[in-house]
């Protein structure tokens, strides 16, 4: 197995410490712009080896994708994150250029490569990478619902004073204010949660969840990336363990829950060819109008990358 980190910044640095930590792939590569950042940021990671008893070897590259050549799973974390005051969408122009031009030298040496998206904004970049490598939509996908899931079980193992592990829900949506938790489906060791905490506070762990990334980059002047490069690995986990995991993924949508040729949130089977499956919740009528609203927002974003290009 080989894995691809594309942006050794924040992001893409933890993404591949945690791959290599879990020991995912005989050869991780980290690839970035900046001259000699992706060599010594691997440097520093290949030195936590001896420390904490791996042998996945990491390796990083100024800019040279020749490294990356017959990569299995490719993650793109480059572009810029936002910085306080700005949305996800004001990134489009400057990220979509990066996205694109990433795209097309991965699958120059890595024609089979699954791609996993972080760039944001995230659904219309996965949308992007999607028509640049054309490659088949279920070897194309973006992560933000592992990283939205994460935050809103968070709030709810602290609301609860519970373990995490015990809390169980899914996430629809695109990955940005509109995005759609889903109490109905959100379990606490098995138990429906909104037989644990009252409807005022639950709204307010949902908010919270919703505007969770603009939290953080308040706090520190830039976005996320713990949580982020956490999920993102634990995505390319179940792909190259063939795990058969059920995350909410970005994923293109050919009809499934009414929407077609759209990428959005959904919950999918994730395993060694990607997405697996789409799994299609029975969603109730007021459920259905939060995920239209998402996934109207994220159309009109992949309408404006339409048009730059
Ligand atoms: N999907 C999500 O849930 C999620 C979560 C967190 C961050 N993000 C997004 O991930 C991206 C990265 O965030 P970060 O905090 O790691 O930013 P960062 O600035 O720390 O790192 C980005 C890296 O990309 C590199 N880069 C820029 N252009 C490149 C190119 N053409 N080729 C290779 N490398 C290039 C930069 O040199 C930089 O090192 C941002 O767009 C951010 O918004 C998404
Ligand atoms: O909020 C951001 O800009 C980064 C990321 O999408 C996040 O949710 O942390």
């Amino acid at each position: 197995m080989k894995i691809t980190v594309i942006g050794a910044g924040n992001v893409g640095a933890t993404c591949a410490n945690v791959c290599a930590e879990k020991e995912l792939a005989e050869e991780i590569v980290l690839l970035d712009i900046k001259e000699g950042f992706a060599e010594g940021k691997a440097l520093d990671m290949w030195q936590t080896a001896p420390i904490n008893m791996y042998d996945s070897r990491i390796t990083g590259v100024t800019n040279d994708y020749t490294a990356t050549k017959d990569s299995d799973v490719v993650v793109i974390t480059s572009g810029l994150p936002r910085k306080p005051g700005m949305s996800r969408d004001d990134l489009i122009a400057t990220n979509a250029g990066i996205v694109k031009s990433v795209t097309e030298n991965i699958i120059k040496h890595s024609p089979d490569a699954i791609i996993i998206v972080v760039s944001n904004p995230l659904d219309v970049m996965t949308y992007c990478a999607y028509k640049t490598s054309g490659l088949d939509s279920r070897k194309v996908f973006g992560m933000a619902g592992i990283l939205d899931t994460a935050r809103y079980k968070a709030f709810l193992a602290t609301e609860l004073n519970v373990s995490p592990k015990d809390i169980q829900a899914v996430l629809m949506g695109g990955h940005g204010d509109t995005m759609v938790p889903l109490p109905r489906y959100t379990t606490v060791g098995g138990i429906p949660v909104t037989e644990l905490i009252d409807e005022d506070r639950l709204n307010a762990i949902i908010e919270r969840t919703k505007f969770g990334g603009g939290e953080i980059v308040k706090l520190l002047g830039t976005s996320a990336w713990y949580a982020p490069g956490a999920a993102a690995a634990q995505m390319v986990e179940a792909v190259v363990r063939n795990q058969r995991r059920v995350f909410p993924v970005c994923s293109w949508l050919q009809g499934e829950y009414g929407l077609k040729d759209i990428y959005v949130g959904v919950p999918v089977v994730l395993g060694k060819n990607g997405i697996e499956k789409i799994v299609e919740l029975k969603l109730n009528e007021q459920e259905k109008e939060l995920l239209y609203a998402s996934a109207a927002a994220v159309k009109e974003m992949m309408d404006v990358l339409d048009n730059m290009n």
